[in-house]
């Protein structure tokens, strides 16, 4: 693209030296390893590293502009911004051409839900034979192709590109989870969503946003920042929001779309009733605007309605019709990591969840405990370089909802693990919890300690398939940990387990 149509796209800027003639520019990075040349190189600011240092190399390395918003020197021209965030997401978006305007664009916020109400989506719009792709904790997907990621919402350049890369490919529907720290960090400033999601809101990331409001408030942006498009054939922006959940009462303010509510709540327009979790399953009466149907999901737990619920809600908002939607929802089979059992002929029940925060780990437990009948037990750690208040809470729940608590690492990152266990074991004074650092004894001694009958909730770590120890990722996956477990114990008829 010509330099001067992409630094046009900035409204307010200096250029100096000015540029004299119209050069193409043949990428666009903020980071020095991935410049090739003709590259624009924009300096940010980091948590560690500050890419204005860094505008030189980027040079050397062939960039021919650079986007600053600190005096540099450099022998190239530079185009001087107030945020460089800022202007990385509105020139991402003009770089690739707005891709997110050529496609539906469903963006799903909230602490727990975002990966399961992706997929979920994902799925209905598979079924009505779209193209799909999604963007999240697991992995970046364009129909069935999947790419690496490292956050769960990317940065602005990365997000564009694979939103062009999605467009090019014909994707027509984008399911894409949006992390608080994300909008608080502008990552998705330059993206056009069509439909945004709420799913719910409780303590996680205060390492992050340091408190409870601040967290609520980058979530709010989601909703805010959504604008308004009424247009005569009705395709308009949709706020779709949990109004069981207080904050998302509270967006229903923030937004100037139109608004579609859901829950438990006798207000919400799209309605559960009548709630029957079992081991394999839940079944619900769903009210779309007052008409009632029967739904029989493999999805197990109340949390799952408000994720079917949610994924419903954003289909219809975009016009599907609610049998079809249903006929999706029925039958998916769940997200890896969430909620997953695995095979077991042993007459023990293993479940690999994904709770990392006090209100998944409760909601977890209390489902397992609609259906168990004997011993929980309950393997957890709580991460390193994350929350600290959490982890005394992590630790209560643990103790409170199960009957076999044992607690472990989970990415112990650049923290010491025992200092880890140690502000777990400080929320339950009370009471003798065995302890190991060691994640695969704590599955191993879990496993082998259970009787037929018991449930062995896994939590914590889900679709991961590494422990993150230091800076170094070893390989570890609770499901493999699990299966291998269970294999070494005797197979029993489970009829008469
Ligand atoms: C705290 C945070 O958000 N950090 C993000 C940030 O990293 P950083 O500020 O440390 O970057 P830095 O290393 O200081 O580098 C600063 C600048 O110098 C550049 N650089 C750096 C090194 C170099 O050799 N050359 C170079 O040019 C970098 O590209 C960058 O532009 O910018 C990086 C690139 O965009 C992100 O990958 C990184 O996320 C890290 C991995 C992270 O752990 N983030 C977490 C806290 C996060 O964002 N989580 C949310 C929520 C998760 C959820 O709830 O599901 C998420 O969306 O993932
Ligand atoms: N609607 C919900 N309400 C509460 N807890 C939920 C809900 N959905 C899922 N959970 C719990 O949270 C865990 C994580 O679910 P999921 O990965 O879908 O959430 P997420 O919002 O994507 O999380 P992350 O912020 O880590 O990306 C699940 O394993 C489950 O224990
Ligand atoms: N998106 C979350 C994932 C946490 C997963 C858990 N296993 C941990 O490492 O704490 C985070 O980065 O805080
Ligand atoms: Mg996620």
């Amino acid at each position: 693209m010509k330099v001067t149509q992409l630094i046009d796209s900035l409204k307010f800027k200096q250029i100096y030296p000015a540029i004299t003639t119209d050069f193409d520019v043949t990428m666009l990075t903020q980071d020095t390893r991935e410049v090739q040349p003709g590259a624009m190189f924009i300096a940010v600011n980091g948590y560690h590293i500050d890419g204005h240092k860094l505008a030189a190399q980027a040079v050397e390395k062939g960039a021919i502009i650079v986007v600053a918003q600190e005096r540099i020197n450099v022998s190239v021209p530079v185009v001087y911004v107030q945020n460089t965030e800022r202007a990385m997401a509105i020139l991402a978006d003009v770089f690739y051409q707005a891709p997110s305007q050529s496609m539906r664009m469903i963006g799903v916020t909230g602490t727990n839900g975002k990966t399961t109400v992706t997929h979920l989506i994902e799925q209905i719009y598979r079924d009505q034979n779209q193209a799909t792709g999604l963007m999240g904790t697991m992995y970046r997907k364009i129909k069935d192709e999947t790419l690496p990621t490292n956050n769960t919402t990317s940065d602005a350049i990365t997000t564009q590109r694979t939103l062009a890369k999605m467009h090019q490919e014909n994707v027509e529907t984008v399911a894409m989870e949006v992390s608080s720290i994300a909008l608080d960090l502008g990552r998705v400033w330059g993206i056009d969503f069509d439909i945004a999601v709420f799913t719910n809101l409780t303590r996680d990331h205060l390492d992050f946003h340091k408190t409870m409001a601040n967290y609520i408030h980058a979530k709010s942006l989601l909703f805010a920042q959504l604008g308004n498009k009424y247009t005569a054939s009705g395709t308009t922006k949709v706020a779709v929001l949990n109004t069981d959940d207080p904050v998302g009462r509270e967006f229903e303010q923030y937004t100037a779309a139109h608004v579609l509510t859901y829950g438990l709540n006798p207000d919400a327009m799209i309605r559960a009733q009548n709630i029957q979790i079992c081991s394999y399953g839940t079944e619900f009466d769903l009210a779309v605007f007052g008409e009632v149907t029967h739904v029989t999901m493999k999805l197990i737990g109340k949390f799952n309605v408000y994720n079917m619920l949610a994924a419903f809600a954003a289909a219809y908002a975009s016009g599907l019709p609610s049998n079809q939607i249903i006929k999706s929802l029925e039958k998916v089979t769940g997200v890896k990591g969430r909620f997953q059992s695995i095979p077991s002929h042993t007459g023990v029940r293993v479940i690999v969840d994904y709770s990392h925060t006090p209100d998944s780990l409760l909601n977890a437990l209390k489902t397992i405990h609609s259906f168990a009948k004997q011993d929980v037990y309950c393997v957890i750690g709580c991460g390193g370089d994350r929350d600290h208040g959490k982890r005394a809470q992590m630790a209560k729940i643990a103790v409170e909802n199960s009957t076999k608590p044992i607690f472990t690492s989970d990415n112990p990152r650049t923290e010491d693990p025992e200092n880890i266990l140690c502000d777990m074991i400080a929320g339950v004074p009370e009471t003798k919890v065995p302890v190991y650092i060691d994640r695969h004894e704590a599955i191993q001694q879990a496993i082998q300690d259970a009787k037929p009958g018991d449930v062995v909730l896994i939590a914590g770590k889900g679709h991961e398939d590494y422990q993150l120890i230091g800076c170094t990722k070893h390989h570890f996956d609770d499901s493999e940990e699990a299966a291998k477990d269970l294999a070494l114990r005797p197979v029993i008829d489970q009829k008469l387990a």
